[in-house]
């Protein structure tokens, strides 16, 4: 049973800091309220930083994920909280400082947002002032930070509140610098924390998990130290603090490459080709969206082939034979609600790429583009799950430019599950270039870019022995949404957000038979059944004597009832296959097809 999903209140502010580093002077603070939340381990926040992408900047958002044991006996809850941050805050210069307070279940994050002048007199102040901290201060806020950060205060991973307090004590004696760093450490493993003896205190999201180095800051150390100030231990002053960790900075995009170099490479292979790809996110970026995965994992739904024109006659059918993935559709209101961060640092950023500058660079195709779907995420759960050759947009539902990013940490090539792309005329086949085609496979490693011409370019995604993730949207041109939606009666684009396949319109001269009769002419039951057969036998006839593109393919199951959607993938060996039917009978399906005016 998952937990609930909350969000947390947030109180942010400009506030005054006095005597730290953050200068004299301004700073943003976040102060996030986490009920049923005891422990600095159950928290972890990152700044997810957009702004780097192209080194231009978009946004950053502070992302703090929290978790607490059933409240009043009710179920578990988790905190997703993402708040954007405004331009003038610091995060890759400065550290915001981090504080939970366990007592009011409360995490304030500070950030400076005080101007170079400032920081450069707090500089000055700060050396002359050295460090110490206060025996009376309540909340013991170096330890707080360090347990926040999962560190000792040599920067070392704590392995267990318990064991960290020790190491606390050790390190603060060897250190000679700090006696109430034992006291706060001691104060730690006495928090009222559910579980201090074992459990270990979380780092920011997987950065001890990665073995990722501690980068550290010895400012914000100072930051706290001063701040809690106390007279008599100045003396003490001179030791420089251990480095600490600060929040981790993330960036959604590689900053080596400013947009327009990427918007370049890119528009030269949809020019050449129809299809691009180019490295993107950076790994700390693909882990954190893998954090976010994993709140939505259990909602996944399987990806639906759609077997219809229109939903008033089709029906969508899951056959994990010919897509074998498990979907999430996210829907903006929940992108907003602050469960995904990262993705909406992605959106962000692939609408940038693809509205403001591939649309320049390429106008006859992309001129038009100014909307698109919702973000699916996609994930194949290995065993061999693919998705069969086919082409994203066969009945003009609008979508012209499908984006994909791949979510997969240290994607090994042995795991298969690269996508296919054939050329643009459909030339090449599932063998290899057989067919004068030319066919490219992009492997799915996290991070990778990967777009090609929704109408236009055949694909697939090869067997996959590894779980696979994907992120997706597609892009529409604006005149053909236009006119696919007030094509009436064609639900399926209606549906297209949320329905993948949308039917194609083509062969429709194919004639399966029983669909002629009338509603009259039906004896129910018997009849009912001898139409499926009847059609399930042609339509499996078809594709076994009959060389048929995915799309003539979809055209003629689009006639087809889920009776027969259920034998003809029983016949191609899906067993797993799930109908759901879109009609009400076999009667309402005849009348919508053949209703007479
Ligand atoms: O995940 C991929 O590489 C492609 C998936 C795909 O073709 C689709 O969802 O339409
Ligand atoms: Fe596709």
């Amino acid at each position: 049973m998952p937990a609930r999903v909350l969000s947390p209140s947030t109180t942010t502010s400009y506030v005054h800091v006095d005597g730290d580093v953050f200068g004299d002077g301004r700073a943003f603070e976040v102060v996030l309220d986490l009920p049923g939340v005891t422990s600095a381990r159950d928290v972890s926040a990152d700044v997810v930083d957009a702004r780097s992408a192209y080194g231009v900047s978009t946004s950053r958002a502070l992302a703090v994920r929290a978790s607490a044991n059933a409240l009043d006996g009710g179920e578990d809850v988790e905190y997703l909280a993402s708040v954007t941050l405004p331009a003038d805050v610091r995060c890759d210069a400065s550290s915001p400082r981090v504080k939970f307070n366990a007592r009011r279940a409360r995490l304030a994050v500070t950030f400076d947002a005080a101007d170079e002048d400032a920081r450069a007199m707090t500089s000055e102040t700060d050396a002359k002032e050295g460090c110490a901290a206060d025996e009376a201060d309540e909340d013991n806020p170096l330890a707080e930070y360090l347990a926040m950060l999962g560190v000792n205060e040599d920067g070392t991973p704590r392995a267990s509140a318990v064991a960290a307090a020790h190491d606390d004590a050790n390190a603060a004696a060897a250190a000679e610098d700090d006696a109430n760093a034992a006291a706060a450490a001691e104060d730690d493993a006495n928090a009222p924390t559910a579980s201090t003896s074992t459990t270990t205190i979380r780092p920011a999201a997987g950065a001890h998990a990665r073995g990722d180095p501690v980068t550290t800051r010895s400012s914000s150390s100072r930051a706290l130290d001063r701040r809690t100030t106390n007279p008599k231990k100045t003396k003490r002053k001179s030791h420089p603090r251990p480095r600490l960790a600060p929040l981790r900075c993330v960036r959604t995009a590689r900053t080596v490459q400013a947009v327009s170099d990427l918007a370049d490479h890119l528009t030269e292979g949809l020019n050449a080709v129809g299809w691009a790809t180019a490295p993107f996110m950076t790994s700390d970026a693909v882990a954190l969206a893998r954090e976010e995965i994993k709140n939505v994992a259990p909602f996944y739904t399987p990806g639906e082939v759609w077997l219809g024109k229109s939903s008033a006659t089709g029906a969508q059918i899951a056959v994990k034979s010919i897509r074998g993935d498990r979907i999430f559709w996210m829907v903006p209101e929940q992108i907003e609600m602050g469960g995904f961060v990262v993705f909406r640092e992605m959106l962000r950023a692939i609408d940038d790429l693809v509205l403001d500058q591939l649309s320049r660079r390429a106008p006859a195709r992309l001129g038009g583009l100014s909307d698109r779907t919702h973000a699916m995420l996609a994930e194949y759960p290995g065993r061999g799950s693919r998705f069969v050759r086919h082409v994203d947009n066969t009945g003009k539902d609008g979508r012209r430019l499908t984006v994909l990013c791949y979510l997969n940490e240290d994607w090994d090539g042995k795991n298969g599950g690269h996508l296919k792309v054939y050329d643009r005329d459909g030339n090449g086949d599932g063998d290899g270039d057989r067919g004068g085609g030319r066919v490219t496979s992009v492997t799915p490693a996290g991070g990778t870019l990967a777009m090609f011409y929704s109408d236009e370019i055949p694909h697939e995604v090869l067997p996959s022995h590894a779980t696979r993730h994907s992120f997706t949207v597609w892009y529409y041109d604006d005149d053909e949404h236009k006119a696919a939606t007030s094509r009436a009666g064609d639900a399926a684009v209606a549906d297209s957000r949320t329905t993948h396949a949308p039917a194609t319109s083509t062969s429709d001269a194919r004639n399966l038979g029983a669909d002629r009769q009338t509603c009259a002419d039906l004896d129910l039951d018997e009849q009912r059944q001898d139409i499926s057969d009847r059609a399930a036998t042609a339509f499996v006839r078809t594709l076994m004597t009959e060389r048929v593109t995915p799309a003539e393919a979809t055209a003629l199951a689009a006639r087809l009832d889920p009776r027969a959607s259920v034998a003809v993938a029983s016949v191609f060996g899906a067993p797993d296959v799930e109908v759901r039917p879109t009609h009400r009978s076999p009667c309402d399906r005849v009348r919508a097809v053949h209703a007479v005016p």
